[in-house]
């Protein structure tokens, strides 16, 4: 069993009568930047759910550092944050973090650090209504980072960032995986593919592929990942 990261076997979830996640088999490592690719629909967020445990499963088992998705201990290790962000708009962008930090008992020296990583440390006393899309979303990102998770799960976090932002944040999931976290990153933006050191490409709720970048790269004989992930659904159909 994978102690210091997600092992995920058989895991089937029908939601609404539908097969939305359909046997699934994967390990998250930590210490690495795994992403979490595929068409929109195709069950992706379901998976994270999961992983964070707030999806009830219909079969298969989801093990996050030993322990089963969702019990108790666990809630402290993981950071999620979701395509939704979940912050206070009348509150400033510091006020937020440190409401968040109070609740989880960090100390206060963390939300400076916090609002660095996520480069908003020159909005930090803006009221959250008036920042942009992007930056809210990153604002929810700073308080996933407060408790210093061992686990990061995000939801689409580039979704609406401008090229440099993203190149950014990737920097980040970098530095947080080399300091020995496991991040599971969603996109389905397949040009963000190559700054993963995993790739999971999912399809119809289940997963036709899961390798480095270059080795599906090589399986596949394709010059882009866009382009290998059509080659497996080809193969796959
Ligand atoms: N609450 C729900 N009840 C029933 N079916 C749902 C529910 N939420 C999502 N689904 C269905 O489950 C499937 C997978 O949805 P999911 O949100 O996991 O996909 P996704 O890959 O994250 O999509 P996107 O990239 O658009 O966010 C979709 O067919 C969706 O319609």
């Amino acid at each position: 069993m994978m102690k210091n990261g997600v092992a995920i076997d058989a895991l089937t979830v029908v939601r609404g009568g539908n097969t939305v996640l359909d046997d699934v088999t994967l390990e998250i490592p930590a210490g690495q930047v795994t992403g979490l690719l595929g068409p929109s629909g195709c069950g992706k967020s379901t998976l994270m759910r999961t992983v964070v445990g707030v999806q009830r499963i219909t079969s298969g088992t989801v093990t996050v550092f030993g322990e089963a998705a969702g019990s108790a201990a666990l809630r402290s290790r993981i950071g999620y944050v979701t395509q939704a962000p979940s912050v206070y708009d009348d509150l400033t962008v510091a006020e937020n973090l440190e409401f968040f930090a109070s609740v989880l008992g960090v100390p206060k020296a963390r939300v400076d650090s916090c609002l660095a990583l996520v480069d908003l440390t020159s909005y930090a006393d803006r009221v959250v209504a008036r920042l942009s899309g992007g930056q809210r979303s990153r604002v929810s990102l700073a308080v996933a980072l407060l408790g210093e998770p061992q686990l990061i799960v995000l939801d689409e976090p580039t979704v609406g960032l401008d090229p440099v932002l993203r190149q950014d944040l990737w920097q980040t999931f970098h530095r947080l995986a080399d300091d020995g976290a496991a991040v599971f990153v969603s996109s389905h933006v397949m040009d963000e593919a190559n700054r993963c050191d995993r790739l999971v490409l999912m399809r119809e709720g289940r997963v036709i592929a899961d390798d480095t970048p270059s080795a599906l790269l090589a399986s596949t004989g394709a010059d882009d990942i866009e382009s290998a992930f059509l080659d497996l659904v080809g193969g796959a159909a």
